[in-house]
């Protein structure tokens, strides 16, 4: 009988803050092995030395260490998770004290004690160990009085309780920390400070015509510098274009490589959430905007801005007075171009948001483009596209006002300050203060601010535009990948060998152990006894090795969910899934899938050719077994019909195949693979009756080496299975072979009237 010991803290987590307590949490287990005086001595010791309070991080360290202990929900669990905030807080350095209030007493005040999930005494009060060690034994005495089973209160699987929290703002200085190349943007941004510098002297050869206060041409000398530091500014622009576009496509390839490569690994629950249209903008459509963004707000750093100190200082030069006039209208005319850029953020988020949404009502209709013409709804499906058409003109047209605002603000503001300024320099040189040839120079200069104060501004407006791509982006790769999920990839190789070691021997090849689960996400502490929206009730079933294993039941039953949970595409809420003895939660996902082979429900084929599809995550594998594997669901003839035989293309999502040769075609791939169980969803539901009992033949020759569950809807194909469970609303209600069930269960004698089989 365990005795469970349950945080009452709500554990809303960032997932990476609970990565880093899992890790705080397996290099504890060690310790906490350890006798309790030595626990106490080096938590005592951690606390002394980091003394500083922080309230809020230790909130957080505690949160995420009480939401990953799912393994630590016991007496010594309760220990090692206090251990495990004490060593969090240490990582940080900071905050021991307020979670060594919780780790040397751990239970005071935090804690309720459950026993096989009945509450049994709450808010426990235990000062330390040692009497922690009292209670258990007291809670021990209390499991008889208890009723033992588990009334199925308490806490829910921990990654499924918490939603990822919003990704955080970005900031200007993020977009620059994706040039990964920081060479080049040195060699690109001395090359536009050769380039300002050369600028700048400009005014100065124009005030050589000017020199003696009359307008006289230089000599040729002066004038073949001129046109030579011309050439050369020219020159430097030339290679700081270059290295800068070469940064910026590198950004664009390094974002749409690990926005990617992320995509790909995400959960699947994910996958049921987003639009595949809105993924798809974000790859193409928001990796460009930040190359735009980070383009404009380079050159308007490292050309504009020494552009604008350089001209600046030699006005300041010039004419300190007529500068101070200028300065004051230009920063003004600053504040007001910065308050309206600010509206584009918002603004461009809402129009990526809409082109996504566009992106993805294409792509719907693409993808059922036969159910569309066949249910006669183009009309109705253009007008919705129409409509999202017209949300993504709207959004656009936003953006264009705020951006059109912009840019008149810049240009007017800037023609009435030079007009300003010149009349005052005009006064000026009226009453002696300064030269003709300063007031031209000054005019120079002050033409030569336009470029790069006009380049700051429209840097200032793409700026916005960009972080709200790049914000986009984030929100993907702020999700966890699926494998970051896996405690196994955590565990360090001891471990790895005593939980192999603790797998049961000679167990089932699967096994689903009291299994309680939802598609649904929960809160914290939420009840699972809420019967309605959950798909499987305290499941219990056994899949022998070596035998075919059938589950059958009516539509919605959950029969595909079970071979889900086996893949672990989702996880279970309560109870375990056991393969081959061993929690699937303590495999690798990938290791797990090596063993498992998966035919779906719709057998989707993906785009591409023959060989790609059946060797789809084998690597290579010889032509001669691809061969046979098509033979033996009697698709040979495939490879024949085109010139380029295996390398022939099968159409976008296999369009050029038929239902059944899809299916065929995804069943020879689960054969070639060669896996220790095959799980197969309604596999043969599109098959002729030849072509099913063949595959039935290949399936039945396969037991024996092989385990294999088949979810069937088709009584015909698995009658003669070693073994059917009957699934009826989430629960196992009868189970047995063929000729027992119709004996002995209703619903399955119902299943088998109605397909004539009794
Ligand atoms: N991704 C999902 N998100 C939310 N609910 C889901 C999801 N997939 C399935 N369900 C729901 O879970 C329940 C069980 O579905 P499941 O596909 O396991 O049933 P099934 O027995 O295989 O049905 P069928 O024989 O019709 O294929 C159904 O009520 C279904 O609506």
């Amino acid at each position: 009988m365990t005795i469970q010991l349950f945080s009452e803290e709500t554990t809303q987590t960032r997932w990476r803050d609970r990565m880093r307590a899992r890790r705080a949490i397996l290099a504890s287990s060690r310790l906490a092995k350890a006798k309790p005086e030595r626990i106490e001595r080096v938590i005592g010791k951690w606390a002394s030395k980091y003394p500083v309070t922080d309230m809020e991080t230790a909130r957080t360290d505690r949160a995420a260490v009480c939401s990953v202990s799912e393994r630590a929900r016991s007496q010594e669990g309760c220990l090692l998770r206090s251990i495990a905030v004490a060593r969090a807080a240490k990582y940080r350095r900071r905050s021991i004290t307020w979670c060594s209030g919780f780790a040397l007493e751990p239970f005071r005040g935090h804690a309720w004690v459950e026993v096989g999930g009945v509450p049994v005494s709450e808010n426990v009060e235990i000062a330390d160990y040692t009497k922690s060690l009292e209670v258990r034994a007291r809670g021990d005495a209390d499991v008889s009085a208890a009723s033992g089973e588990s009334a199925g209160a308490g806490l829910l699987e921990p990654d499924r309780m918490m939603e990822p929290p919003p990704a955080a703002p970005v900031r200007p200085r993020d977009l620059f920390g994706l040039a990964k190349d920081k060479r080049l943007l040195v060699v690109a941004a001395l090359m536009a400070l050769v380039g300002s510098g050369l600028t700048l002297l400009i005014p100065g050869f124009i005030a050589k015509f000017f020199s003696d206060g009359s307008f006289s041409l230089p000599s040729l000398g002066w004038i073949g510098v001129f046109l030579g530091v011309l050439l050369a500014s020219g020159v430097a622009m030339v290679f700081q274009y270059y290295y800068l576009q070469k940064v910026g496509e590198t950004i664009v390839r390094d974002a749409r490589g690990k926005l990617s490569n992320h995509l790909l690994r995400l959960q699947i629950k994910e996958y049921d959430e987003r639009s595949a249209g809105d993924l798809v903008s974000r790859v193409a459509a928001d990796t460009s905007s930040l190359r735009t963004g980070f383009l404009q707000i380079f050159v308007a750093c490292t050309t504009g801005f020494p552009l604008v100190i350089g001209t600046c200082a030699l006005m300041l030069f010039l004419d300190p007075f007529l500068m101070g006039t200028a300065l004051a209208l230009i920063v003004g005319l600053g504040f007001v171009l910065f308050a309206v850029s600010r509206l584009i953020q918002g603004a461009s988020l809402v129009a990526q948001q809409k082109l996504g949404s566009l992106t993805s009502q294409v792509q719907r209709d693409m993808g059922g483009i036969r159910t569309i013409r066949a249910t006669n709804a183009t009309d109705s499906e253009a007008s919705m596209l129409e409509g999202r058409v017209e949300d993504a003109w709207q959004a656009g047209l936003k953006m264009a006002k705020v951006q059109s605002i912009v840019s008149p603000i810049a240009n007017i503001g800037f023609q009435l300050s030079a007009i300003v300024v010149i009349l005052v320099g005009a006064y000026r040189t009226s009453i002696g203060a300064m030269s003709i040839s300063e007031l031209v120079q000054f005019a120079a200069l002050l033409f030569i601010l336009v470029s790069p104060l006009g380049q700051m501004a429209s840097a200032l407006s793409q700026l916005h535009s960009s972080l709200g791509s790049l914000q986009r982006i984030n929100e993907i790769l702020d999700l966890p990948r699926e494998d970051e999920l896996d405690m196994a990839n955590l565990l360090s190789p001891e471990l790895l060998k005593t939980l192999e070691a603790s797998a049961k021997p000679n167990a089932p090849a699967i096994e689903f152990d009291d299994v309680v689960f939802t598609y649904g996400t929960r809160e914290f502490g939420q009840e699972m006894d809420d019967a309605d929206s959950l798909v499987l009730h305290k499941l219990n079933l056994q899949v022998p090795e070596g035998k075919r294993v059938a589950i059958v039941g009516p539509s919605g039953a959950g029969k595909s969910t079970v071979l889900q949970l086996i893949e672990r595409f989702y996880d279970v809420n309560r109870g375990a899934v056991r393969v081959f003895g061993k929690d699937i939660r303590d495999y690798s996902r990938s290791d797990l899938r090596d063993v498992l082979g998966y035919v779906e429900q719709d057998a989707p084929v993906l785009s591409g050719s023959l060989r790609e599809n059946l060797t789809l995550g084998l690597g290579d594998v010889g032509d001669d077994r691809c061969m046979e594997a098509l033979e033996r669901v009697n698709l040979g003839y495939l490879a024949t019909r085109s010139e380029q035989g295996l390398d022939g293309p099968v159409g976008e999502s296999g369009a050029s195949l038929s239902g059944g040769e899809r299916q065929r075609l995804a069943i020879a791939r689960a054969l070639l693979s060669n896996k220790r169980i095959l799980l197969f969803d309604e596999a043969t539901a599109n098959l002729d009756s030849h072509n099913e009992r063949q595959i039935g033949d290949v399936l039945r020759n396969m037991a024996g080496n092989r385990t294999v569950l088949v979810v069937a809807h088709r009584l015909s194909t698995i009658m003669d299975a070693d073994l059917i469970h009957v699934l009826e609303h989430g629960r196992l209600v009868a189970s047995g072979t063929h000729s027992e069930l119709v004996v002995k269960s209703q619903i399955y004698r119902n299943l088998a009237s109605e397909q004539h089989l009794v």
